[in-house]
């Protein structure tokens, strides 16, 4: 290895250990932080602009640790206002308050570890993710399970995941006139899918949006996404269960749910199963028994199921519940719960990385203006893909 390279290396070895140290302390209990008492200012800044670390932060300024102060204090007593300030925080693209998310979260990781202690190493939530596509009912699912939960005396969360927001601007997901009862009920939070921003960037803030709910007293917490694109892996990777809600429709419009989505689901729930559509209900019920026999299982200990619910009339629907609870009961004592939740946590690792070096990549002056025409040039059958990429690939490495 050349010796500048060598350098670099140790260099950032170094910084990284560092880093890990001063993080490790932040978790470990007993030496926790006051957000407003996390100093970063011997830290250098960073090459990468684009980077949200907190080591490239300047000293918060005293506005700045009293406004973190009063949404961590009111974030943990439960306060909605403070939930919502905390996820608007860390939904930021803005530098200076991804920053201070970082802050926070820190030591919102450092309060929920500790509750878990106290919890007998319990998780505090169950992170259920529900998909389907458009129209199979997940929002009028979610209106009358949640009113249900939060009538059994739950706190529930209701976040979404929702890639089209991104593009139409609007989000179609948690829009809370999509669940007017649960949205006026005191113990539900609903937060509607962030219209900025790249599927990866909503799914990390989703990630640490489920975190912030959790601090906040929410015991359940739902993620909701329309089946369509990719979310619905990158939510099957964030949640302790996967519910897959399809209508009692066939052929057309079934065909746009990937083979690959159904292997994701613990269970796959039929929707609508009232009036007319019991029987065609009943139909697809038995065919995705069928289905689910021949595909390989996710879980050492649990076989994914299929039901039929009706949120018209809510039949099915405690029984439902009544098979999520038996699923967290049964991952919790075989201990797959947690191991999923900890590979989760390398998954969500991983996939910050790869975002965060593909925008680098993209931006670096080295290779920035030679994206265009290279891409045309693939485009046009000119320059093979492969060449392309080493092309770019090398002009990088050779200016880094
Ligand atoms: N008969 C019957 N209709 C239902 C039931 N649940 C939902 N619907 C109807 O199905 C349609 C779609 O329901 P939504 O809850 O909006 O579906 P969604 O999956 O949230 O739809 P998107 O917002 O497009 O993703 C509405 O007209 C509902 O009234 C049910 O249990 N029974």
């Amino acid at each position: 290895m050349p010796g500048l390279a060598l350098c670099q290396l140790r260099m950032l070895t170094s910084t990284v250990r560092r880093r890990a140290l001063m993080l490790a302390s932040l978790h470990r209990p007993g030496t926790e932080q006051h957000p407003s008492q996390t100093d970063y200012s011997g830290c250098r800044r960073s090459r990468w602009s684009s980077s949200i670390s907190p080591r490239e932060s300047e000293p918060l300024e005293g506005k700045e640790q009293r406004r973190l102060s009063n949404i961590y204090k009111g974030l943990i007593n439960g306060q909605r206002a403070c939930l919502a300030e905390a996820i608007t925080l860390v939904e930021s693209t803005h530098l200076r308050k991804r920053q201070m998310a970082q802050i926070l979260l820190q030591k919102v990781l450092s309060h929920h570890r500790e509750q878990e202690q106290l919890n007998n190493g319990k998780p505090l939530a169950f992170r259920v993710g529900l998909s389907g596509p458009p129209g199979a009912g997940k929002s009028t699912f979610i209106e009358y399970f949640g009113k249900m939960l939060t009538g059994q005396g739950h706190k529930v969360a209701v976040l979404a995941v929702d890639p089209s927001s991104s593009t139409s601007g609007g989000s179609l997901l948690g829009d809370k006139t999509r669940m007017t009862e649960l949205s006026r009920d005191m113990n539900a939070y609903i937060r509607p899918s962030p219209t900025r921003g790249t599927l990866g960037g909503v799914t990390r803030t989703t990630n640490e949006a489920i975190l912030l709910c959790e601090s906040g007293g929410y015991d359940i917490v739902l993620v909701e996404t329309v089946g369509v694109g990719q979310s619905e892996f990158a939510v099957a990777d964030m949640v302790d269960m996967f519910v897959l809600l399809l209508p009692p429709a066939g052929g057309d419009e079934l065909q746009g749910i990937k083979r690959g989505i159904v292997e994701m689901a613990d269970l796959v729930t039929i929707t609508k199963a009232d009036g007319d559509l019991l029987i065609p209900a009943r139909k697809i019920q038995a065919e995705y028994v069928s289905a689910l026999k021949l595909l390989r299982t996710r879980s050492k200990t649990w076989r994914p199921q299929v039901l039929r619910i009706s949120a018209k009339t809510g039949e099915g629907i405690p029984e439902l519940w009544k098979k999520m609870m038996d699923f967290q009961n049964i991952m919790i004592t075989s201990g797959e719960l947690i191991a999923r939740r900890r590979s989760q946590q390398k998954v969500w690792m991983w996939s910050l990385i790869r975002e965060n070096v593909l925008l680098h990549f993209r931006n670096h002056p080295a290779v920035k203006d030679q994206i265009p025409l290279l891409e045309e040039q693939v485009l046009a059958g000119v320059l093979s893909p492969g060449h392309a990429a080493d092309m770019l690939l090398q002009a990088f490495s050779e200016s880094s």
